[in-house]
């Protein structure tokens, strides 16, 4: 049974007459969010976005931003800091940041979907400083110690 939450969004001047972010299909994890303007990026070169709109996401959630795979595959267009985090105490406009890791100039045209929306829950946690820390069968080992 999929859980739903509402999240209050508001429209920006310059993103009049887009659509507001929207699930393609009846089971999409993610939310598609269109640019709100045109931009070209260079092969290497990266963007923030806009998208115009804000939100106010409930306390104890967030929003991630997350790439879309067909960009990613066919063009090298990715989100450069995924998953993007939006928190919920953040009313600026909502932003994504694009990389062009292809070959090939890529321009993103207004309208055109580049990201979607994860609605995630948010534990936060307490640190305990203490002087040691528990054994275990891995210890310190890491970054490919149980082989490739
Ligand atoms: O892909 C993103 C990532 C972040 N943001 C906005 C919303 C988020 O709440 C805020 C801060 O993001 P983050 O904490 O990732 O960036 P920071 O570099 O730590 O900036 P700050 O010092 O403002 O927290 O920027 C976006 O619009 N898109
Ligand atoms: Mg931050």
């Amino acid at each position: 049974m999929t859980q739903s939450m509402t999240i209050a969004i508001r429209r920006l001047p310059h993103g009049a007459g887009l659509p507001l972010p929207a699930y393609a299909t009846a089971g999409a994890a993610g939310m598609d969010v269109v640019a709100a303007e045109d931009v070209t990026l260079a092969p290497g070169a990266r963007h923030a976005v806009a998208t115009g709109f804000a939100m106010a996401i409930p306390d104890g959630y967030e929003v991630q931003v997350r790439p879309r795979s067909g960009l990613a595959l066919k063009h090298g267009i990715t989100c450069l800091n995924t998953p993007g985090t939006i928190d919920s105490d953040y009313r600026g406009e909502v932003k994504v940041i694009l990389a062009n890791l292809g070959t090939a100039p890529f321009t993103v045209v207004r309208g055109e979907r580049i990201a979607q929306l994860v609605p995630a829950p948010v534990l936060r946690a307490t640190l305990a400083q203490v002087d040691s820390l528990d054994d275990t069968a891995r210890g310190a080992g890491g970054f490919g110690s149980t082989g490739r």
